[in-house]
C-alpha cells in the first residue's frame, strides 16, 4: 500500500550572522548548512496496518508525513501510495488519503463545524447518501453532535481534533496520516481517539501511519513501530522485539514460604528484600526457567512477573543513542 524508497528531505539553512547588514554582495553569498531532516529512508506498509512512526523531537516525522500525504516535495527518493505518488496528479491523491495534523486544523476556522464537514463533501464529491451515512457514523462514535453549529475557533482542542478526524475520513480514505493527533488531550479524548482509530482501522481496513510522543497511543493501536533519528531510520518491527532487544530488566516478585539466610539464584539479580518477599531482576533467562531454580530450592508462596515499560524502553533508545546502527 505504502513503498518508500530511499526517501531524502534536505533543507538549506541560511546563516544568520550577527551585527550588522554585511552588504547586497553578503546577502546573496550567504552560507547556509545543509539540514538533512530525512536521509534515505525506505519502508513499505501493507494495506491494513496501523504503525506507529516515533522519534524524539526535530527527527524528521512530520517531513516524512508532509512528503508522504504530498504537502513537500522530497528531495530525492521514491514514494508510492496505493500506486500513486503523492506529489503528482493531486486531485486522485488526496481522494484516497485523509491527513491529521494535531498542531493544525484543515477545518475553516470561523464557520460551524458542519458547514465545515459540508464544504468537504463538496471538495471530495462524496455522494450524498455515503456523506449522511459516514456522518451518522462518525458524529456517534466522536460525539460530534454537541458542538456540530459550533464555529471551530470555539472548540475545544479535544473537540476539534474529533472534528478534524470526522473531516479527514469522509470521503473513506484508504490511507490516514496521523501526525499527533493526540497531542495536548486529557486521558478521556485521547481515549476516545484511539477508539476511533481502531474501530477505523477494524471495520474499514484503513492503513494508518501514525506519529506521536504518547506511548500509550502506540500500545494501544500499532502492531509495528518504525523509529527514526536525524532523518535515519533505526529500528522497523513489532513490539515485543524492541522489548526484548532494548527493554530494560524484567522482574519477579516471590513471596516465600518463610524468611531465608540467603535467597541468591543464578541467572538473577536479587533487588529489593522484604523479609519473605524478594524482588529479581533478571534480562537473559527465561522466566519460567528463572522460577523453576527459585522453586528448586525455596518454597514459594506467590509471585508475579513485571514487563519492562515501553515507555522506558523508549527512553533508553533515545538518551542512549541504542540504535546508532541501523538495523
Ligand atoms: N521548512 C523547513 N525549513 C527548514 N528546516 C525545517 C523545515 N521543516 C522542518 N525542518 C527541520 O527538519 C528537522 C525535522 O523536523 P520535523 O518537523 O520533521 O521533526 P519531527 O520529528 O516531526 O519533530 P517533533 O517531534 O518535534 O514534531 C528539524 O530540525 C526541523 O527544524
Amino acid at each position: 500500500m505504502i513503498e518508500v524508497e530511499n526517501l531524502s528531505k534536505h533543507f538549506h539553512i541560511r546563516k544568520h550572522h550577527k551585527g550588522a547588514f554585511a552588504g547586497w554582495k553578503n546577502f546573496f553569498t550567504r552560507e547556509s548548512t545543509l539540514l538533512r531532516a530525512v536521509d534515505g529512508i525506505s519502508f513499505s506498509i501493507q494495506r491494513g496496518e496501523t504503525v506507529g512512526y516515533l522519534g524524539p523531537n526535530g527527527a524528521g516525522k512530520s517531513t516524512t508525513i508532509k512528503m508522504l500525504s504530498g504537502l513537500l516535495f522530497p528531495t530525492s527518493g521514491k514514494v508510492s501510495v496505493g500506486g500513486l505518488v503523492p506529489w503528482q496528479n493531486r486531485k486522485a491523491y488526496v481522494s484516497r488519503i485523509g491527513v491529521v495534523f494535531g498542531q493544525r486544523t484543515t477545518l475553516w476556522w470561523d464557520l460551524p463545524v458542519i458547514e465545515s464537514l459540508e464544504l468537504f463533501q463538496h471538495i471530495y464529491k462524496v455522494p450524498a447518501e455515503r456523506f449522511r451515512s459516514n456522518l451518522k457514523e462518525f458524529e456517534d462514535l466522536l460525539g460530534l453532535k454537541e458542538f456540530m453549529h459550533t464555529p471551530v475557533r470555539s472548540l475545544s482542542l479535544g473537540q476539534r481534533m474529533r472534528a478534524d478526524l470526522c473531516a479527514a475520513l469522509l470521503h473513506d480514505p484508504e490511507i490516514l496520516f496521523l501526525d499527533e493527533p493526540t497531542i495536548g488531550l486529557d486521558i478521556l479524548a485521547k481515549e476516545r481517539i484511539r477508539e476511533f482509530i481502531l474501530h477505523v482501522n477494524q471495520q474499514r481496513e484503513t492503513t494508518v501511519l501514525l506519529t506521536t510522543h504518547d506511548l500509550s497511543d502506540v500500545q494501544t493501536l500499532c502492531q509495528r513501530v518504525m523509529i527514526i533519528d536525524h532523518g535515519h531510520l533505526l529500528y522497523d518491527g513489532d513490539i515485543p522485539t524492541l522489548q526484548k532487544r532494548f527493554g530494560g530488566e524484567r522482574e519477579l516478585i516471590v513471596d516465600f514460604a518463610e524468611t531465608y539466610p540467603d535467597v541468591s539464584i543464578p541467572g538473577a539479580k536479587v533487588g529489593k528484600w522484604d523479609h519473605t518477599r524478594v524482588t529479581y531482576t533478571f534480562k537473559d533467562i527465561a522466566a519460567s526457567e528463572l522460577i523453576r531454580r527459585i522453586s528448586e530450592r525455596y518454597s514459594i508462596v506467590d509471585l508475579t512477573v513485571k514487563e519492562p515499560d515501553i515507555e522506558g524502553t523508549i527512553r533508553n533508545i533515545y538518551q542512549h543513542d541504542l540504535l546508532s546502527a541501523p538495523v
